[in-house]
């Protein structure tokens, strides 16, 4: 009893089993690489989730988590820790938690330096045209959208805006036409 599953239903389990595994001890390196991506509450209020999530969605990454919530200024002091001591922080958690933000998590090779120089640099007037802050903002207390700078602090920062089991592995059917 209990074990009708079949061989092939089993082999999927021990094949998932393998692969989370894999991914779990290796901390999500190659092509599982995860960073954490925040459209910000002007990013949200102009409108551009939808494109943001269209350009990472056609670079080939994968979208394995999402969430819209209003973010507490806690959180945010947790988040945005390593800026404590500068003069920008207190406002700078004010405007986060000014309005909804979309906490993304998106998976694929070299995610955290590809996403950085998706979103431009982090003064939009610094940030090439092509770029997500290069072509919809301006001034750096406004630049719309958060990428981690590093795969330490996406592991830090998808462990805080995200449970584990809020974080989905699935199989992407276009995988093949985007790794070799
Ligand atoms: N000089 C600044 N004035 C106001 N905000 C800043 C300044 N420098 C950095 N920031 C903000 O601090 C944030 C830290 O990382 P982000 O990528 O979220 O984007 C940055 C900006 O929103």
């Amino acid at each position: 009893m209990g074990s009708k599953r079949s061989l092939s239903d089993q082999n999927d389990l021990m094949d998932f089993g393998t692969k989370h595994a894999r991914t779990s001890e290796s901390g999500w390196t190659g092509v599982n690489e995860r960073t954490f991506i925040a459209v910000k509450p002007d990013g949200v209020q102009r409108r551009l989730v939808g494109e943001i999530i269209r350009r990472f969605e056609r670079k080939g990454f994968k979208l394995v988590g999402m969430k819209f919530l209003q973010a507490s200024e806690e959180q945010l002091r947790q988040h945005y820790y390593a800026l404590r001591e500068k003069p920008f922080y207190g406002g700078l958690v004010k405007y986060m938690s000014s309005g909804p933000i979309v906490a993304m998590v998106w998976q694929g090779l070299d995610v955290v330096k590809t996403s950085r120089k998706m979103l431009g640099e982090t003064n939009p007037a610094d940030s090439l045209p092509g770029t997500i802050r290069g072509d919809y903002c301006v001034e750096v207390g406004r630049n719309v959208i958060h990428g981690s700078d590093s795969v330490e602090s996406a592991q830090r920062e998808m462990a805080l805006w995200f449970k584990q089991n809020e974080l989905l592995c699935w199989e992407e059917c276009s995988e093949h036409w985007i790794y070799v």
